[in-house]
């Protein structure tokens, strides 16, 4: 019958903001990450409420005065600062609260999706990783180290896409090892904002010692600390760390599998390609992978091969407002950026119009009286 009538049926699709949408982010990046979900959350129409980490609070205090002063309605744009279990789960367990776009740890993320789930809330979650750098042996090595070096050191390492798990081949291991360390000393370690700073403190007390810890571990569970590993020795005071180089890891160490989210590269040798794409993908987070490499049929394979939402062919790190941004496996739920951001926040209705004038015909009509 569906098919019979279908000439008299008009189906169009709406796109509408998807209501009230809480904002959890976290405390690397801060301003970054509120405006990769505050732009597209209030381009779509919706009403947001962010949620900024505690440790990092302020420019989006200063994000939501700019919006008053270019005049967006008040009540629009709010901001809801406070601890994650005093700000964070009343969001993303309330009711009137329509979906969650969250971004900072797995840990954290598991949290925040099991609230939503007791009233079915959208959530799209940005979480951590510990993303695979490959070199393979036609790399020009002074390249390779320096986009090594940077895919894991730069803003200390705190960053979800950090390339913190370094796969060289094994033929060229040990005269890549030597150049990594040289570029690790030329970088600057200082207060920020001295000129030439490479490497700054890390964001807190509790980290510096949580990643501390994982070096200590790491030597306790047998591995080299090739490079680093300690306080630079003319930075008495703040939470400074050395770049950190770590080989004779397994691939059951702690140092190996979690986001360290600090200056810490870890690094295991392979043999073969598929070695290096079995390592590369031997873990549970998906979020970012690169892969240096003259042979682009070979960066073409591993593209195709490697589990995460985002690949860097002879680069890492280097992120745009057009493409898309976001993991997979424990890495999270949905992408940020360009037209898939704004789709975070757009709800999809079905509008079907029955255009004839003639009546169903489905059941007998009642005799008229
Ligand atoms: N994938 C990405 O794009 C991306 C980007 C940046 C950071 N990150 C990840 O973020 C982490 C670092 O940030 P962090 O330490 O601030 O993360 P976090 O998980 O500790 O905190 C993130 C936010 O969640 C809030 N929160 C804490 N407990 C909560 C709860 N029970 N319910 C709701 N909200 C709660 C915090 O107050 C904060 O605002 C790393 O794991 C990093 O990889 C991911
Ligand atoms: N380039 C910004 C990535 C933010 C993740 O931590």
């Amino acid at each position: 019958m569906y098919h019979l009538l279908q000439q008299s049926f008009k189906t169009h699709v709406l796109k509408e903001p998807i209501g009230v949408v809480a904002l959890i982010t976290p405390w690397n990046y801060p301003l970054l990450m509120a405006t990769w979900k505050v732009a597209p959350a209030l381009a779509a129409g919706c009403t947001a409420i962010l949620k900024p980490s505690e440790l990092a609070s302020v420019t989006c205090l200063e994000l939501a005065e700019i919006c008053r002063q270019v005049d967006l309605p008040s009540g629009v744009l709010n901001v809801v600062t406070g601890l994650g279990s005093a700000a964070g789960a009343p969001l993303s367990s309330h009711r009137h609260v329509d979906k969650i776009a969250f971004t900072g740890s797995t840990a954290t993320g598991i949290k925040v999706m099991t609230a939503a789930a007791q009233l079915i809330k959208p959530v799209s979650l940005e979480l951590g990783g510990k993303s695979p750098i490959l070199v393979f042996e036609d790399a020009d090595l002074d390249t390779a180290a320096e986009w090594t070096i940077f895919g894991c050191f730069f803003t200390n390492g705190q960053i979800c896409s950090a390339t913190s798990r370094l796969l060289v081949h094994e033929s060229i291991a040990a005269e890549f090892l030597e150049k990594l360390v040289d570029w690790s000393k030329n970088i600057k370690i200082s207060d920020p904002m001295e000129e030439g700073c490479r490497l700054g403190a890390i964001i807190s007390e509790g980290q510096y010692e949580k990643i501390m810890s994982f070096i200590s571990t790491a030597k306790s569970e047998g591995a080299t600390i090739l490079y680093g590993g300690a306080r630079p020795q003319h930075l008495k005071k703040g939470f400074f760390i050395e770049p950190t180089i770590i080989t004779d890891v397994s691939t059951s160490m702690s140092i190996w599998r979690e986001e360290i989210f600090g200056p810490v590269l870890c690094v295991k040798t392979f043999t073969t390609e598929n070695e290096a794409i079995e390592l590369a993908n031997d873990t549970d987070y998906g979020l970012a992978a690169a892969v240096i490499s003259k042979d682009l049929e070979r960066c073409e394979r591993f593209t195709k091969a490697v589990q995460s939402g985002i690949v860097w062919i002879n680069c890492s790190q280097p992120c745009f407002n057009e493409a898309p941004w976001g993991g997979n496996k424990r890495s999270g739920i949905g992408r940020e950026l360009g037209e898939w951001g704004l789709e975070n926040y757009l709800s999809i209705k079905q509008v079907t119009h029955y255009t004839s004038e003639k009546p169903l015909g489905w059941y007998s009509a009642p005799r008229k009286q």
